[in-house]
C-alpha cells in the first residue's frame, strides 16, 4: 500500500520513515500538493486538515503529524502554535525566543505533544496520540533532532532530545508513541477500504 507522508518538515519525514520501517508500506513525499493553512484550534483538527487535504488530491491513504511542546510556566504555551513561536522563522530563532521567556524561571517541566492521523481518501479517519514529558535546558546541547529538541531532556534521561539518535528517539517520543500504536493497529496490513475520493 502507499502511503503520502503529508509534511514538509524534514525532521518528521526522517522520524516517520524510521518508524515504519518493516511495515512493507510505500511511503511517498507529498510533491508539490500544497498543504492547507494550520487553522485548528488543536492538533488533531490541524492533522485533520493536513491529512485529508493530502488522501483526496492524490487519492492515497496520507499519514499527517501535528505536534508542539507545552510549558508549564507558560500556561501550555507555545502548543499548536509551536511552529511559528514568536513569528519566528527559524528552529534557532524559536529556540532563542523561548529561552527568553523562561529566563529566571525555575519551573521547566514541558511536555511534547503530537497527533498522527491516517486519512483515507473516502474520508475515514484514524487518530493516535502520543506525550514526552521532560525539563528545558538554559541553553542547547545536541546537533540531532528538530524543533526544540536541543532545549529538552527527556524524564528518565541525562541527554537531550537533540543528543539522541533516532532510534533512540522514537523508542520515547510522542511521535514514536503516536506511530507505534498506529503500527499496532495495522499488524496485519492496511485495510482494504474503497478509496474512491468523497470529492
Ligand atoms: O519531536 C519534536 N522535537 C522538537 N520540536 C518539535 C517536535 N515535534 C514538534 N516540534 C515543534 O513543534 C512544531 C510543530 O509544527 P507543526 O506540526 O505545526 O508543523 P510543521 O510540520 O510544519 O513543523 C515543529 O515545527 C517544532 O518546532
Ligand atoms: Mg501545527
Amino acid at each position: 500500500m502507499n502511503v503520502v507522508v503529508a509534511t514538509s518538515n524534514t525532521g518528521k519525514i526522517r522520524e516517520i520513515e524510521e518508524a515504519l520501517q518493516g511495515t512493507g508500506w510505500a511511503l511517498g513525499p507529498l510533491g508539490n500538493v500544497p498543504l492547507p493553512e494550520e487553522t485548528g484550534a488543536t492538533y488533531e483538527e490541524n492533522a485533520a486538515l493536513k491529512a485529508c487535504a493530502a488522501a483526496l488530491i492524490t487519492g492515497r491513504p496520507a499519514l499527517a503529524d501535528d505536534s508542539g511542546i507545552e510549558v508549564e510556566a507558560l500556561q501550555g504555551e507555545p502548543g499548536v502554535y509551536s511552529a511559528r513561536y514568536g513569528n519566528r522563522d527559524s528552529d534557532v530563532e524559536r529556540n532563542v525566543y523561548l529561552l527568553e521567556k523562561l529566563r529566571g524561571e525555575k519551573n521547566r517541566r514541558a511536555k511534547f505533544v503530537s497527533v498522527v492521523i491516517l486519512a483515507y481518501p473516502d474520508g475515514h479517519l484514524e487518530t493516535y496520540r502520543g506525550e514526552l514529558h521532560g525539563t528545558l535546558l538554559e541553553g542547547p546541547r545536541g546537533a540531532n533532532g528538530f524543533g526544540y529538541d536541543p532545549l529538552f531532556v527527556p524524564d528518565g534521561d541525562t541527554r537531550t532530545l537533540a543528543e539522541l539518535t533516532v532510534a533512540e528517539k522514537r523508542a520515547i517520543s510522542h511521535r514514536g508513541r503516536a506511530l507505534a500504536a498506529l503500527r499496532d493497529a495495522h499488524r496485519s496490513g492496511l485495510p482494504e477500504r474503497d478509496i474512491t475520493p468523497i470529492l
